[in-house]
């Protein structure tokens, strides 16, 4: 069998839905969530006392609002509905921009901080006052947003347009903003810390904001998109403009001077008690998952709570769900092949290759997470990361391979003291993490794994049904919500039948339409895997905990120590492909919570055995602190472990082709920059050329692709398998250990054969 398991039939023999369908026919309900509480994601950090938990109710439609004047909707009583003639530009007429944006211009250029850069320059550099005073306010010019209420309200009426084009629904939880209105009313400004997926993620805050009448953001914005002629309207929505470092010889953004005004925009803005915007992640994400938070923007903020300039802010995630990005899967950049720089004329071909496809995004979901101050965040994160005594785990698996928690980038020293830069990564860590699992999955997301992990030969139909339905419930059941699906009424056929039209050039029919496979062929299978990530956050630890099972010869017994140690390894090895904890985590406690829970350590309905079987599954023994020996139970528990272990295979593989390489002869001994080096490989991967070495099993093809190549360059280097010392090249590595590297990741990959 090859390593996505190729049966045809449902892995999922246990699962029996508990109420038979009520209404077969019946349409997905977009608007309904399966989530009735407005949770947080972190008991630990930010407990919320259970009768306190505020109730959630469905969400709504902007692009239905104008149709309905707003909220309340939709509006029972049929005589009252408002008319439809000319209804979004009156909606947009009566709706009020309420808040007034004050120019920050004399606060930031009088500001202590700037006056202060100025003394230390004059010490420094030959250069004169005046001088640095003209250079603060051309560098002020240069950022600065120009909030115009009379451009928002025209651009208000046109994204209607835009928007209704682009998608069919674009919902938000109304009981989540009522919470953001809540912290707005308290006069501590407020932090939206959104997700990144697409260009589109700029307008739709500040859209929505507008809709409930909380105050539009400044939005921090790369100096990419500051074209000439577009720049100063999306100034004028509350766009400023930060520099961004392009290539790994621009220095622009480093300048201290520069970088003063910058850091003093952010705080006279919060200062003035108004919002800002910024993507922790600093790009899109380019593989439909979430990506280490930068920590640029963020040490400003929490400086400005730290220095006093600010009292408190509000932080608050915020995620986004499509059906598909409007600039589609990102391919060429798969590939390695560079981006290409907006341009005036790109915008206007996007706009018109948008209209040209109607309701290209599907539906949209927005996610507003529970505000929380940054003074809350400091003490919880202070608390998190002080030092506990993390146990190292065996050193036999893979080379370097320590505790998770004093490996992975929030916390690089382990100490009793938290330094700053540690807590500022913790809170980026945390506030992406958050975002990351309030994120509702869509219907496109759960066909598209179950066709990559599960069916990668092709199902019928009516399995596919049946395990898109099991997904879903798992999906449910571990916190999470999925767009469309209504639990017990929600038919399999409905669900399936919306995705596959949604991934059409993906799949391929047989059997008189009754059968479905997946186009094997790279693109087909990148596009399906862009889909598939935004699920893996949900089953990260698992996916790792079955790829350590079922990668042990069938019916052996094997030390549950043994397991979580490989466990804990994978996750360290591909730390920079997902975020598989919080700081405030431990990541082998959640490995043996998860090893504890019925659908693994049960006797009959658990997928492992144990040695203590006779007891009632090992769940209690494990608690015991008694050594547990496991084997998986059956056939059928190992399809389901080769299921899970799918979702993250693709990652290990990547990281196997790349280390192979920069391992052999093959691999040239003088440095090329790491871009070159990702295309090349990529390019011969694909090709089998000469250029790369063939892996001793079938690669999937979604493992070649340009972000999990960096990734792994990017880990290979973190432990000293690739030079930290020239950060943008890679050549051969000089290592002596990178072999065992090797063979310890064939010993992982050792199933596809
Ligand atoms: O890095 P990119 O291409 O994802 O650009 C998106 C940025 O948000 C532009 O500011």
């Amino acid at each position: 069998m090859n390593a996505a398991g190729d049966n045809g039939g449902s892995l999922f023999k246990n699962f029996v839905r508990q109420t038979s369908f009520k209404r077969p026919e019946m349409n997905m309900n977009f608007e309904f969530s399966n989530a009735r509480r407005l949770d947080t994601h972190c008991d630990t950090c930010f407990p919320m006392i259970q009768e306190q938990v505020p109730s959630r109710g469905n969400y709504v439609d902007l692009l239905e609002f104008s149709n309905f004047n707003g909220i309340p909707y939709p509006i029972l009583d049929e005589s009252k509905k408002p008319s439809r003639w000319f209804a979004d530009i009156r909606y947009c007429m009566s709706t009020p921009l309420p808040h007034n944006y004050p120019s920050v211009t004399k606060d930031v250029l009088t500001s202590p901080r700037v006056e202060s850069t100025i003394q230390t320059l004059l010490k420094t550099s030959n250069t004169s006052v005046s001088s640095l005073r003209s250079k603060a306010v051309k560098f002020f010019k240069e950022i600065q947003a120009n909030l115009s209420k009379f451009v928002c309200k025209i651009c208000s009426y046109l994204l209607y347009k835009v928007f209704r084009r682009l998608m069919t629904k674009l919902l938000v939880c109304p009981d989540e903003l009522n919470r953001i209105r809540k912290a707005e009313e308290s006069g501590i400004p407020i932090v939206y810390l959104p997700l990144h997926r697409s260009h589109l993620d700029y307008l739709l805050i500040t859209w929505c904001n507008w809709h409930f009448r909380l105050k539009l953001p400044h939005i921090a914005s790369g100096d990419n998109l500051n074209l000439s002629g577009l720049g100063w309207l999306l100034r004028a929505t509350g766009a400023f403009f930060i520099r961004r470092r392009v290539n790994p010889d621009d220095e622009g953004g480093k300048d201290v001077f520069y970088r003063a005004i910058l850091h003093s925009y952010i705080e006279q803005v919060l200062k003035k008690d108004l919002p800002i915007e910024f993507f922790l992640e600093g790009t899109r994400n380019r593989f439909g998952k979430v990506l280490p938070p930068k920590n640029g923007l963020i040490s400003n903020v929490v400086q400005a709570v730290q220095q006093g300039i600010i009292k408190d802010c509000y932080l608050v995630p915020v995620s986004y769900t499509y059906d598909a990005v409007v600039e589609g899967v990102f391919l060429n950049e798969l590939m390695g092949i560079p981006k290409v720089r907006e341009s005036v004329m790109g915008v206007f071909k996007g706009i018109f290759d948008g209209f040209s496809k109607s309701k290209q995004c599907g539906i949209v979901r927005m996610h507003y997470g529970r505000p929380v101050l940054l003074t809350t965040y400091l003490s919880a994160m202070t608390a998190a990361l002080a030092c506990k005594n993390a146990k190292p785990t065996a050193l036999t698996r893979l080379p370097h391979s320590f505790s998770y928690r004093e490996l992975v980038p929030w916390h690089r020293t382990h100490s009793e003291t938290v330094d700053d830069r540690s807590m500022i990564r913790a809170i980026g860590f945390h506030v992406v993490h958050e975002a990351q699992m309030m994120c509702s999955i869509s219907a496109v997301s759960i066909v598209s794994c179950l066709l990559l992990a599960k069916f990668r030969k092709g199902a019928d139909i009516r399995t596919l049904e049946h395990d898109t339905i099991w997904l879903c419930e798992k999906i449910i059941a571990g916190g999470g919500d999925v767009v469309g699906y209504t639990s017990n009424e929600t038919t399999g056929e409905t669900i399936v039948k919306y995705a596959l039209k949604k991934i059409e050039n993906c799949v391929e029919y047989l059997k008189d339409q009754q059968f479905v496979r997946p186009i094997l062929e790279h693109k087909s299978l990148v596009n399906l895997a862009y889909n598939k990530n935004a699920i893996i956050c949900r089953f990260s630890i698992k996916s790792a905990l079955a790829l350590s099972l079922v990668c042990r010869e069938m019916g052996k017994m094997v030390n549950i120590e043994e397991i979580i140690d490989d466990t804990m390894s994978l996750c360290d090895w591909l730390q920079y492909d997902f975020l598989f904890a919080k700081p405030c985590d431990d990541l082998r406690e959640i490995c043996h919570d998860i090893l504890s829970t019925e659908h693994w350590s049960h006797p009959v309905n658990g997928v492992l055995r144990s040695d203590y079987e006779d007891m009632g599954g090992f769940g209690d023994v494990e608690s015991q602190n008694q050594p547990v020996h496991v084997r998986i139970k059956d056939e059928n528990d190992f399809e389901i472990l080769v299921f899970y272990s799918n979702l993250i295979r693709p990652f290990i593989q990547s990281l196997y082709i790349v280390t192979t390489f920069v391992a052999s002869p093959k691999c040239a001994e003088n440095p090329i920059p790491e871009n070159k080096f990702v295309r090349d490989l990529c390019q011969a991967a694909l090709a089998e050329q000469e250029g790369y070495v063939k892996p001793p099993f079938e690669p999937l093809l979604e493992s070649i692709n340009s972000d999990s190549f960096k990734n792994s360059i990017r880990t290979l280097r973190e432990k000293g398998f690739l030079s930290r010392a020239d950060p943008n090249n890679v050549c051969r590595s000089k290592n002596g250990h990178i072999n065992e590297v090797v063979s310890n990741l064939q010993r992982v990959l050792r199933l596809v054969q």
